[in-house]
């Protein structure tokens, strides 16, 4: 895959570069990365050497800009603080993709800074001059280059002295700069977009439009990679759960994963211990309680069920919706979690046909069955608890309630096929950043 492209962000110092920048940061979080510059100069109180990619922009070019026009004078800029043997000997390297001699320092941005960024699939943003500009024109990089301008050079000057962030002299010397900064922006084919920093909002707009397609990108790739939602099935004992979630299974083969639960009762006729339930002991499982195995667990009709946090991590592992079938108490536990399942219930369309359906199921005693129903006279009136269910599926007609189960899953049904599509078309290396979560319980 391609990756997002990079945006070269150039203007006169005062345009309103960083402004513009800052809210595009904060309103698409996660989705760009600054590159850091180097730089031979010493570092300023609070300055941080080489800070991380997140941090705030750094600046680029041949003329370095001061501070001030990409952060907030309460800011600290970080470079990577270095010698001009070293920085020297990198560019005689060839490790930089441009430098510049600027009041007496080299700055320049190595190939790195942006690699970097660009490991983390993120819109690596290159805030430079002019020259800069140009500089990297003779590169591939193949960035977006968009300017920022002033509407005068009347408003630019007014803008940096209300900022007080300049002497008279440097003043001077940016507003020199803009000049020809303001003349080369327009020089056809410099920039892909000139935007007149007029109004705020309206530039904003005009920025986040120029970048949306990127900003697509990276989170496409985001939401591929994170993985889809898990699903908590709940409902009484024979309101169909099992029934609905075989045909999902057989309809999305190699979508859907079971998390196996562990259960202290008896297997049933055709049930497979490890793929229905692991069936286990008491002992056994009050062992794996004890020892924070169990992401939740519950007493059911005389029996002791629960989830393991290998069981679900074995289906997310697999990049898979991992389903979970609890009752309702385990629905309670897991809300306690960081799990963040999409919770379904499945619900009979009366106790009569739910008594029904278990008798004709035939496969509990009388006894058991009597447990079954009393626990779903609970489970059906907690199950109308605002809040404590995504969807509440009456199982009536078994083609309806399909159909809304389908429905409601579609969007993680979706996550599921474009990784694979994605993952097909895309390095083995995607696969090995597989997340495994621990949960709280
Ligand atoms: N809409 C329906 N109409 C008629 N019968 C149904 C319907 N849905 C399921 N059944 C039948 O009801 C019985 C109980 O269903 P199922 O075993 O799927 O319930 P469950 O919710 O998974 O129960 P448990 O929690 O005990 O595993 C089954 O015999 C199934 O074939
Ligand atoms: N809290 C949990 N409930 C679970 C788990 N596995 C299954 N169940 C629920 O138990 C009842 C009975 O199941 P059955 O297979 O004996 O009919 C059913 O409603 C399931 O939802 C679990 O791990 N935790």
């Amino acid at each position: 895959m391609a990756g997002p492209r990079p945006v070269v962000l150039s203007g006169p110092s005062g345009a309103g570069k960083s402004t513009l920048l800052k809210r595009l940061m904060k309103d698409y979080e996660g989705v760009f990365g600054f590159s850091v510059s180097h730089t031979t100069r010493n570092p300023r109180p609070g300055e941080v050497d080489g800070k991380g990619l997140s941090s705030l922009p750094m600046l680029l070019g041949a003329v370095l800009l001061p501070v001030a026009d990409v952060l907030s004078s309460e800011s600290s800029p970080d470079y990577h603080f270095t010698t001009r043997e070293k920085m020297q000997e990198g560019i005689d390297k060839g490790e930089f993709i441009e430098n510049a001699e600027f009041s007496g320092n080299l700055y320049g941005t190595s190939k790195s800074a942006i690699e970097d960024v660009k490991a983390k699939n993120l819109i690596c943003i290159l805030d430079v001059d002019i020259q800069g500009v140009k500089n990297i024109k003779e590169t591939d990089l193949n960035p977006i280059y968009i300017s920022v301008q002033p509407p005068s050079m009347e408003i630019l000057e007014k803008r940096l002295r209300d900022r007080q962030t300049e002497t008279e002299d440097s003043l001077q010397k940016r507003l020199d700069a803009a000049r020809t900064d303001m003349e080369l922006s327009n020089e056809p084919g410099m920039f892909d977009l000139v935007i007149v920093n007029d109004d705020l909002e309206a530039a904003y707009d005009q920025l986040k439009s120029a970048l949306m397609e990127e900003i697509q990108k990276v989170q496409d790739a985001k939401n591929v990679m994170a993985g889809p939602r898990p699903v908590v099935l709940s409902g009484p004992s024979g309101a169909g759960k099992s029934t609905l979630l075989k045909r999902l299974m057989k309809d999305y083969e190699g979508v859907f994963g079971f998390s196996v639960s562990h259960t202290t009762r008896n297997p049933r006729p055709g049930e497979v211990d490890g793929k229905d339930y692991h069936f286990t002991t008491r002992e056994n499982v009050q062992e794996g309680i004890d020892k924070g195995e169990f992401i939740e667990n519950a007493e059911f009709s005389g029996n002791m069920y629960g989830t393991s946090k290998s069981a679900i991590e074995d289906v997310q592992a697999q990049n898979l919706i991992c389903i979970l079938d609890v009752d309702i108490q385990g629905v309670k536990n897991i809300k306690e979690t960081d799990l963040n399942p999409i919770y379904i219930s499945v619900q009979p369309p009366s106790m009569e046909i739910l008594e029904k359906r278990l008798r004709d199921r035939q496969t509990e005693t009388e006894d058991s069955l009597q447990k079954r129903l009393d626990a779903a006279r609970t489970d059906m009136e907690l199950s109308n608890e605002p809040g404590m269910f995504d969807l509440v599926i009456v199982n009536d007609d078994l083609e309806a309630a399909y159909d809304q189960l389908k429905s409601a899953l579609m969007e993680e049904i979706q996550k599921v096929q474009d990784a694979k599509d994605y993952t097909s078309s895309s390095t083995p290396a995607v696969w090995c950043v597989v997340h495994i979560k621990q949960y709280g319980v």
